[in-house]
């Protein structure tokens, strides 16, 4: 795939999934590593492997299964990414966030993004659900942007607000379902923070960043959410804490990728849960073909 990406060719990839599926999605779910199993829950499914997909970036990353889920969440009409693409796996940001401009095309107008992360927050505890309040685009603030280069204004406006992106009335409807799921007491709502990667931190970056004020820290979502935003979507995210990030030189414990993945697996159906009443609960009306 090439770096430079026009709307020819998003439009080519959006025409192609539209002749292959009955399904008009509102709303698109990125599923983060090992959260792949949000998918499981869609009715009536269509999907596709990456692969066979023109124009779409291939997942590279255990937990990240590579396929496009289409299907019903409680008779709403969305669209699952079984597997995102992050930058540290070599892809440019436009690639990363290729699936995003399709789906505005496709029709979507609310994204949902999920990933793993890792907790800074002091009173954040291991399998706690954060629901992202902001976000601190690490690479963004360093000039990787996915909105890099000549602006696209049929996508969106060339100086985009990325201030208040994560839709409040969304986040007090997650909030009030988790209390009457009676799943509260591991709900937090916070500041994502996205690096790099694909190192974890070190135990000086893991302070900086905690003074900084971040709650969770991954390596993805932010230009997923940067690249909706732009063009209009409506964005609700959550991280699912699998690690606390190592703070302390007295501290001999370490995250590996393997740890992560167990303790998502571990809420699984908590998420599914959460992401399916909310989507239930979401003010859309779905078009048929
Ligand atoms: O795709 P997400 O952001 O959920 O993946 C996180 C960050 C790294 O890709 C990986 C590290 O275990 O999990
Ligand atoms: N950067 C980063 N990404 C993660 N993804 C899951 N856990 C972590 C973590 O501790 N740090």
């Amino acid at each position: 795939m090439k770096d430079q990406i026009c709307y020819d060719d998003y439009q080519k990839t959006a025409s192609w999934l539209l002749s292959q599926t009955q399904h008009r999605p509102k709303v698109a779910i990125i599923c983060g590593s090992g959260l792949g199993m949000l998918a499981d829950a869609l009715k009536c499914q269509d999907s596709f492997p990456y692969s066979d997909i023109p124009g779409f970036p291939q997942s590279t990353v255990q937990g990240h299964a590579g396929r496009l889920v289409f299907g019903e969440l409680k008779g709403k009409t969305c669209v699952c990414m079984q597997g995102r693409f992050h930058m540290y796996e070599g892809h440019s940001l436009c690639k990363t966030t290729f699936p995003v401009r399709v789906f505005k095309l496709l029709g979507v107008e609310t994204l949902i993004v999920t990933n793993a992360a890792g907790s800074l927050a002091d009173s954040y505890q291991v399998g706690d659900i954060m629901i992202i309040k902001d976000h601190i685009n690490f690479p963004g603030l360093a000039g990787l942007n996915p909105l890099n280069g000549p602006n696209d204004e049929k996508f969106g406006p060339r100086f985009p607000p990325m201030s208040g992106v994560y839709d409040k009335d969304l986040r007090k409807i997650a909030f009030d379902l988790c209390k009457s799921m009676g799943v509260s007491q591991f709900i937090q709502e916070g500041v994502y923070c996205m690096v790099g990667g694909p190192n974890f931190e070190s135990i000086a970056e893991a302070r900086l960043l905690h003074r900084l004020g971040v709650d969770a820290v991954g390596m993805s979502t932010a230009p997923e959410v940067v690249v909706a935003t732009h063009c209009g979507m409506r964005v609700f995210g959550l991280s699912l804490i699998t690690n606390k990030v190592v703070k302390s030189y007295n501290d001999t414990e370490s995250v590996n990728h393997e740890a992560v993945l167990e303790v998502s697996k571990l809420r699984s159906q908590t998420l599914q849960m959460l992401v399916t009443e909310l989507v239930s609960r979401m003010d859309i009306n779905n078009n048929t073909t």
